[in-house]
């Protein structure tokens, strides 16, 4: 046969497997005229089309919206998840720019945009402002670089912020306010100054500066800055811890910088990655910053100030990109006043300074987190133990000097140690039935309470406890060293009043 028909014979076969619209049903190639070499091209088309088959069968049945744009953001491809979550049909969006998009408001902001702009991979929460909030999605748009470092194509997915609310409901029965914590660091507050303060830490996790949580150990600082990176553009990345009161001023340097092969006595021999190196991109928390030597404070300054760090034995510079987070219960101003901490330093970290109240100033979460709590041991411990009104008073007049952890921990310990699944005032520990004399004196500082008070206080819970105990006004006197008549008096004041009647002795 002539070159020439024969090209034009496997030309026509390849036309008609690309219009072929079954692909199960493709022509068969055995038979047709031509040499073995134009059979394997026809059979490579074949192999192609039925791949691009399978693509787009993969890109339609997926359950994420998909879109895919070139460099510059102009839409390529939607599948029908986007068509269905947008309300948008595919003729009106493909070809267009991602800023229609948003002129449009089809989606705001546009995740590809920046994405773009920063050349890396991005999470957001993307609004769908034109379909509604039942459409606004957790967005990842990942650029796809060609041989030359150009961004080629951008590709999308995204997944409606509800089906994570169904699964947050499948696994804890109910739902509550905090949904919107996407690896579900719950932070929430009855209290108007700490709502506020989360508030802010709300908005300031978009930004990349330093912050600085101070307050009283266990208020929550490290769960505050946890929060803050989950609800950052960096959440993608790392969030790299290291507490500064928990490791010997020796280590700390190549903790935190990293060091070089054979850099000292007992290095690695490959060298290793410091912790700010491992944070690139992400978030570096400084817990008790407080703690940190002044030559590695110096040190840290620098990183701040170049955005580089060498490694311990090293001399080449390595480009860091952070966000630090610090985090102390100490007094850091009065240090630098004492020259324990350097002023620059500690203006770079605080530019954006939060300070968290002590519990006994957040009144109104402890029935909150203490229910919480409960809740967690109960389900933790497969019961279901409450907590009686009597105890929670108690609760609430206590100074907690140990904060929230010194709650939880409690509550862990009568949830596991409880029989008869209450929680009553006598369980609670001595220190918060009756307070220490710090605590009166804190109250009568703070001005919450008049000695008179907490003398009251405190004889209420003496008669009351031994009333429980000895169950008659006579061994109560004698116990007490009070008259009968006395103590009679005493019992009909704090415990007939709350119990009712006395029973007969
Ligand atoms: N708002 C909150 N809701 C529930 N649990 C909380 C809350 N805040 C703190 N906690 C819990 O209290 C404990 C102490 O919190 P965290 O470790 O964040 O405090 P901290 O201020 O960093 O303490 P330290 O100063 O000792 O490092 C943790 O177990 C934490 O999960």
């Amino acid at each position: 046969m002539e070159k020439q028909t024969e090209e034009k014979i496997v030309l026509d076969e390849i036309r008609k497997i690309l219009e072929w619209e079954d692909p199960f049903h493709m022509p068969a190639t055995c038979d047709i005229p031509c040499p073995e070499e134009f059979r394997s091209l026809l059979d490579e088309v074949k192999r192609l089309k039925m791949e691009n088959y399978d693509l787009n069968c993969a890109l339609e049945s997926s359950a994420d919206s998909i879109h895919i744009t070139d460099g510059e953001g102009n839409v390529l491809r939607v599948n029908a998840v986007f068509e269905k979550s947008t309300g948008e049909k595919r003729e009106n969006i493909i070809g267009r720019n991602v800023r229609y998009a948003e002129a449009e408001q089809i989606y705001v902001p546009s995740v590809v945009r920046l994405c773009i702009n920063e050349r890396r991979k991005l999470t957001m929460i993307q609004r769908t402002p034109k379909a509604g909030p039942k459409s606004d999605a957790i967005t990842t748009s990942t650029p796809i670089f060609d041989d030359n470092g150009n961004i080629f194509r951008v590709i999308s997915n995204a997944r409606p912020l509800n089906y994570f609310s169904l699964i947050y409901d499948y696994f804890h029965d109910v739902r509550d306010n905090n949904l919107d914590s996407p690896s579900g660091i719950e932070l929430s507050s009855k209290d108007p100054e700490m709502q506020s303060l989360i508030t802010t830490a709300h908005h300031i996790a978009q930004v990349s500066s330093g912050v600085l949580i101070t307050g009283e150990s266990g208020t929550g600082k490290s769960l505050l800055a946890r929060y803050i990176r989950e609800h950052s553009s960096r959440s993608e990345h790392r969030f790299v811890e290291l507490n500064c009161a928990a490791i010997p001023e020796s280590l700390m340097e190549s903790e935190l910088f990293g060091y070089e092969a054979g850099a000292f006595t007992g290095a690695s021999a490959g060298g290793k990655q410091g912790l700010i190196e491992l944070a690139h991109h992400g978030t570096l928390f400084l817990d008790e910053i407080g703690d940190m030597p002044l030559s590695l404070q110096a040190k840290l300054l620098q990183v701040l100030q170049n955005k580089r760090i060498t490694r311990v034995g090293g001399s080449k510079e390595i480009d860091v990109d952070i966000r630090i987070i610090s985090a102390t219960h100490q007094d850091l101003e009065a240090m630098i006043k004492n020259d324990q901490f350097r002023q620059d330093l500690y203006y770079r970290l605080n530019i954006i300074p939060l300070e968290l109240p002590p519990l006994r100033q957040r009144t109104a979460d402890i029935v909150p987190l203490t229910e919480q709590f409960v809740a967690q041991f109960n389900s933790n411990n497969h019961k279901e133990v409450v907590v009686s009104k009597a105890a929670y008073a108690r609760l609430l007049r206590y100074n907690w000097p140990g904060n929230i952890r010194e709650l939880e921990n409690l509550m862990e310990r009568l949830v596991a140690t409880n029989r008869d699944g209450f929680i009553k005032e006598e369980d609670l520990p001595e220190n918060i039935r009756y307070g220490d004399l710090s605590e009166g004196l804190a109250k009568i500082r703070e001005r919450r309470a008049t000695l008179p008070d907490i003398m009251e206080d405190l004889e209420r819970q003496i008669i009351k406890d031994a009333y429980q105990k000895y169950k008659n006004s006579y061994k109560v006197a004698e116990v007490l060293g009070i008259s009968q008549s006395g103590a009679n008096r005493k019992i009909m004041k704090y415990v007939t009043k709350s119990n009712g009647a006395l029973k007969k002795e």
